[in-house]
């Protein structure tokens, strides 16, 4: 009689919005996972998560106090199963101020290449739109951006303001950010714990001196970088979009590295823009927690092997630690010697 030994599964629990789960858990994915030992299965946001499982690692993008309390409680009772991440961490992105605040606190040699954000304020009340001792400073054209980022269109819908007047019709709570001319491309840089990828997407076009006079008012928007057109005028624009040098990796890789440690994520992306006056100038515009990495190149392969580095970490620190039930795992299965 022959006894193999079959390697011990493990299982990912993830708890995403409907739209998330659609785009993040693609068949090709959960087949790539599943052929590498890794089981992912759906959690129930509307049931106990504590009840739920066995879970090896919990990933997860929900909103609110309900869910942060699920985690918290199943965190006391399974200590030793990695929550990715860790919501109070998560949260500083909620904020458009304490999102970027963290880029600023970057401690990266920058010596060929510098990083930084745009000069910008925040406006909490309408009354501080008037007030030139708090916008007096700005620059114009400024984005005006919803103060909080909790993944709703809300949030994301921006206006490009010309002139001070029509900074009187927003409504706060908002930031206000100066427009850098950027060369109408951003470069989304997308982190997976220490694996980092950069791609280039669609952005505002330049803002020139003239066009600045000839403006009127302000132009409302919303998630440029996603959007793709039919129009044929644009198509030009798509051909030119492999143009603009990428920035160095090394420079990108740096920054990934320093926002990993002070935000203390491992899965989020930041949009960065090449400053055109000033060419090695780069600042960081957004900060986003479990961006869409489905439209990532190879996305499959770097989320299968950021799990397994995941788990299998976590097994060789603390080999006893495992989750409810979780013995059962390591299956051997016995193949008779038939005649
Ligand atoms: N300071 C800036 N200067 C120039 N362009 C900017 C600036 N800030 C934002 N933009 C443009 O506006 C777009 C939207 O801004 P931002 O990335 O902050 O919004 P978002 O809704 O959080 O985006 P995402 O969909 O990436 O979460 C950017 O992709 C870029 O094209
Ligand atoms: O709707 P919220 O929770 O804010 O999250 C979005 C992020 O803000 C975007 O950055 C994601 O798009 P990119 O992966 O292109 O950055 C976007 O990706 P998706 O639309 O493919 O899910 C979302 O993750
Ligand atoms: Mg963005
Ligand atoms: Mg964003």
């Amino acid at each position: 009689m022959a006894e193999i030994i079959t390697p011990r599964r493990f299982v990912v629990g993830y708890a995403l919005a409907p739209k998330k789960q659609q785009s993040f858990i693609q068949p090709s994915l959960v087949g790539l996972a599943r052929e590498r030992g890794i089981d992912l299965v759906a959690i129930d946001a509307s049931r106990r998560l504590a009840d739920q499982g066995p879970f090896d690692c919990v990933i997860h993008k929900l909103y609110g106090e309900d869910w942060k309390a699920q985690l918290e409680d199943f965190e006391a009772r399974n200590p030793s199963v990695p929550i990715v991440d860790p919501p109070l961490a998560i949260e500083r992105l909620h904020n458009r101020i304490s999102m970027l605040q963290v880029v600023s606190e970057l401690e990266i040699p920058q010596v060929r290449e510098t990083i930084g954000i745009p000069s910008q304020v925040v406006i909490y009340d309408s009354g501080a739109l008037s007030n030139s001792g708090v916008v007096g400073a700005l620059h114009f054209p400024v984005i005006a951006k919803p103060l909080v980022a909790d993944g709703s269109a809300k949030s994301h819908k921006m206006s490009l303001v010309f002139h001070r007047d029509a900074l009187l019709k927003l409504k706060p709570p908002l930031v206000l950010q100066e427009f850098v001319n950027h060369g109408g491309v951003i470069f989304k840089v997308y982190v997976v714990g220490d694996y980092v990828q950069c791609v280039k997407r669609k952005s505002l076009p330049d803002v020139s001196e003239e066009k600045l006079e000839c403006s009127e008012g302000s132009v409302t928007f919303s998630q440029v970088s996603n959007m793709t057109t039919q129009d044929p005028t644009e198509v030009e624009y798509y051909m030119h979009l492999n143009e603009p040098e990428m920035p160095p990796l090394s420079f990108l890789t740096e920054i990934a590295r320093g926002l990993r440690q002070a935000m203390g994520l491992r899965l989020f992306n930041f949009d960065v823009i090449r400053d055109v006056k000033i060419g090695n100038r780069y600042l960081v515009i957004d900060i986003n927690y479990f961006p869409g990495y489905a439209k990532m190149p190879s996305y499959e392969k770097i989320l299968t092997d950021f799990f397994w580095n995941i788990v299998y970490e976590n097994k060789e620190q603390d080999p006893g630690g495992l989750a409810v039930g979780d013995n059962d795992k390591e299956s051997k299965v016995l193949v008779g010697n038939h005649r």
